[in-house]
């Protein structure tokens, strides 16, 4: 592809992508699959440009606005022209190269779009002025929600959310240790090195694509952040013990637990998704799991939830969230998200999470989890469990962490990672225990 046919094909799939509430990067796998005769070069070109667009599209708008532009400037072409200018550095006479009409190119920009050009020469895409939700990319209206939770940290703590995340990598010990995965990646020229937190985790210096990788096909790793390791590891489920796993998606948090358990005991998986609940079959056969049943709930009122309370030992609830911790891999996320969004999934979790810890027994333990930032589907979600279960205590993480393993969450009531503090991404966990 030429440069010219990247950034059409960029635009093309912006337009898609913000007319539609599919995640970005089904959207980018399902446009590249109708398009094979695209190369793995060209895809990760124009899959860097859609991602940059994404994460910039607040400054863009910001400049474009300032410079007079805000009326016209908000389409993708204009946003695209914006991110060329500003992030990328483009003259004018580059964007005529580039907008030139031929075969697979954009179109000529038209007047608006050239008057936008003209106004965006020159400037670097940071400035001084921008507020903290234009320089780290997030919606003004989230602002005093993150400012309420981040206090004078906030500026930092969302331009960590703001750049790439690295790879991270789950070495499954029942296929292997850590070192052995390092030496296994190596030979396929992958260079990974230790979390510092989970005791199986890797971190990849570039991206790379697993499926062809020899450690991957085995079963000794799985993708996976570090943050929902150690969402996994608060579990504390150990060898022998009964678990669910309530919200158990494609069975991420499942193998780690699995994994955690050697194999031994018995693991629930559940989820109301049957299309999430048949992608973790194939995980869990590649890692050589065993001890895991899968679920499909009705809903999370499910029959068999009544049948089975007071049955378990640990009870896992990763429940639906804004995902506004994960923005670093999915910055679509923070221009889809509405208020309405927030108070719909804080009433599903809400249901969800009074259903689940039914299922827990006397000194039984459950943990909520979310990977939101966002207080009210967190610290106020578990605020209001307490104050309906009086039954339930929250453990702090420091009483639960194993000994041998350095705490990300030594000190409060709850885990809250993010990546500022962590390198992880942002997750939320509460570790409550039902009284004998
Ligand atoms: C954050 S995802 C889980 C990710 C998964 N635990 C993992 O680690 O890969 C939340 C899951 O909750 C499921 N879900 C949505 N509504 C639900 C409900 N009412 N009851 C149970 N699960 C639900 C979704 O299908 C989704 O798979």
């Amino acid at each position: 592809m030429t440069p010219a046919a990247r950034i059409a094909a960029a635009i093309e799939l912006v337009e898609r992508i913000e007319g539609s509430r599919t995640p970005t990067d089904a959207i980018l796998a399902d446009y590249f699959r109708e398009r094979r005769y695209i190369g793995s070069k060209d895809r990760g070109a124009v899959s860097e440009t859609v991602y940059a667009y994404l994460r910039r599209r607040g400054q863009v708008d910001w400049w474009i606005a300032r410079q007079g532009w805000g009326r016209v400037g908000t389409t993708p072409r204009a946003r695209m022209l914006g991110l060329l200018m500003l992030e990328r550095g483009a003259d004018a006479g580059e964007i005529a190269h580039l907008f030139d009409d031929g075969p697979y190119h954009p179109r000529r920009p038209n007047p608006d779009e050239q008057g936008i050009v003209q106004a965006l020469a020159g400037y670097p895409i940071g400035h001084p002025d921008q507020p903290a939700w234009v320089s780290a990319n997030y919606p003004e209206w989230l602002h005093p929600r993150l400012e309420a939770q981040f206090g004078t940290t906030v500026a930092d703590e969302m331009a960590a959310l703001d750049v790439p995340a690295p790879l991270d990598l789950r070495v499954n010990a029942l296929a292997g240790s850590r070192d052995a995965a390092i030496t296994a990646l190596a030979r396929d020229q992958i260079r990974a090195v230790p979390t510092q937190w989970s005791p199986w985790g890797l971190r990849l210096e570039k991206r790379v694509a697993l499926q062809t990788v020899a450690a991957w096909k085995a079963g000794l790793v799985e993708v996976q952040d570090e943050g929902s390791q150690l969402v996994a590891i608060l579990l504390g489920a150990r060898a022998g013990m009964r678990v669910v796993d309530f919200c158990a998606g494609a069975g991420g948090k499942t193998l780690a637990i699995a994994a955690g358990m050697e194999n031994k005991g018995q693991i629930i998986a559940c989820d109301t998704s049957a299309k999430r609940l048949d992608g973790a079959t194939l995980r869990l056969r590649r890692a050589g799991v065993h001890n895991v049943e899968r679920r499909l709930m009705e809903s999370e009122r499910d029959k068999w939830v009544k049948r089975h309370a007071g049955a378990f030992d640990r009870v896992l609830v990763d429940a639906p969230c804004t995902g506004t911790g994960t923005w670093r891999r999915n910055p679509d996320g923070r221009w889809r998200l509405s208020e309405q969004d927030i108070v719909e999934l804080v009433d599903l979790q809400g249901r969800i999470l009074d259903s689940a810890a039914r299922l827990v027994k006397p000194g039984g333990r459950l943990v909520y989890a979310t990977c939101s930032i966002l207080a009210d589907e967190n610290e106020a979600q578990v605020d209001r469990f307490l104050a309906a279960h009086p039954g339930f205590r929250v453990v702090p993480p420091a009483d639960a962490w194993p000994a041998d393993l350095p705490n990300p969450a030594a000190e409060g009531p709850y885990m809250r990672l993010t990546p500022a503090r962590h390198g992880t991404d942002g997750f939320f966990a509460a570790l409550l225990e039902r009284g004998v």
